[in-house]
């Protein structure tokens, strides 16, 4: 069964001051699904992100939510969309309730009955009637998405959610995302971590200096996860030549982090097996976990 788009950018370009910020990138989320939007800082994360929810508009390119055009249908694409793109603005000395009565008279239609309903999916019925001043900063955050679930968007916006979160409040914030999309939000979620994204997301967008890297299953993408080894051994020398010698061993070259092979694992017994027959001591072998850097490495193919 095809699964409604919720979110789609076609080609879009951004040039600020004569810079091309971003170049042509194109991509669908779908409802119920948890996008991930991977990139390190600077790579034009937030300028798209500001281009999706109207505050800045794109020099080229089309970007329709829930089917309507940003640029030609405003009103009716940002009414299903909910973000945190800067930090929320919450009223510290007001409750976590009176904040949300307060943004809920800027939005037509919302009952009482909607924003109970919204503490209720964050999870922040216990203490909605505290001063926001006495909140963690993971208990603002949901307040924060509790205000932008007011509006009942079929698109959830997080820039850098987890920014700040100490890692029990991740796992929270992760939980409660996936429950979100659960319910059939689609929730579209910007990092510059590697290890969050592939915990959180269904499929994720990669996004370096402005242009599209890839876009695909998290599992299907990274996957080659597994195929960086590290290597302690003594004498090195002798295990470089023997490891060389197989075909499908390639050595890295990556002098500072120690000798680093890229092998598929039905490989590593009869490698283990060879290195001892010649004389080399293993003192630990270990798969290396990949970072967003080496990924970058692997899939522009100049390593
Ligand atoms: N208004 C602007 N004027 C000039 N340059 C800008 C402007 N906004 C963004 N840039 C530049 O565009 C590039 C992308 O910035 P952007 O903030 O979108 O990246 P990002 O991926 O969100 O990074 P971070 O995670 O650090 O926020 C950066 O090089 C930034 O300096």
């Amino acid at each position: 069964m095809e699964r409604e788009i919720t979110l789609e950018l076609e080609h879009v370009e951004k040039v600020i001051r004569g810079k091309r910020i971003i170049k042509g990138i194109s991509f669908c989320v779908h409802a119920g699904e948890v996008f991930g939007f991977l990139g390190p800082n600077g790579s034009g994360k937030t300028t798209t992100i500001r281009m999706m929810v109207g505050l800045i508009r794109p020099t080229a390119g089309r970007i329709k939510v829930c089917g309507y055009d940003i640029q030609k249908q405003p009103t009716k694409a940002l009414a299903n969309v909910g973000s945190i793109v800067e930090n929320p603005e919450l009223y510290p000395y007001l409750t976590g309730m009176e904040n949300l009565e307060h943004f809920a008279r800027m939005i037509p239609g919302v009952t009482k009955e909607k924003i109970d309903d919204v503490v209720l999916r964050v999870n922040l019925n216990e203490r909605i009637h505290d001063k926001v001043k006495d909140y963690s900063l993971g208990m603002r955050q949901r307040l924060g998405i509790a205000q932008a679930l007011l509006g009942d968007p079929k698109l959830l916006i997080l820039d850098e959610p987890t920014n700040g979160l100490d890692p029990q409040g991740i796992k929270e914030l992760r939980d409660f995302i996936r429950q979100l999309a659960n319910e059939g939000l689609s929730v579209f979620v910007s990092s510059h971590l590697l290890s969050e994204i592939q915990l959180m997301c269904d499929r994720v967008a990669i996004i370096n200096e402005g242009e599209m890297i890839r876009v695909g299953e998290v599992n299907e993408l990274l996957k080659q996860d597994m195929r960086h080894m590290v290597w302690y051994v003594e004498p090195e020398e002798k295990a470089r030549r023997i490891l060389t010698a197989f075909s499908h061993v390639r050595l890295l070259d990556r002098a500072d982090e120690g000798m680093i092979t890229e092998i598929a694992p039905e490989h590593i017994p009869r490698v283990i097996a060879r290195l001892v027959a010649g004389g080399v001591d293993i003192y630990g072998v270990e798969w290396k976990k990949l970072s967003l850097e080496d990924l970058f490495l692997t899939m522009t193919g100049e390593k």
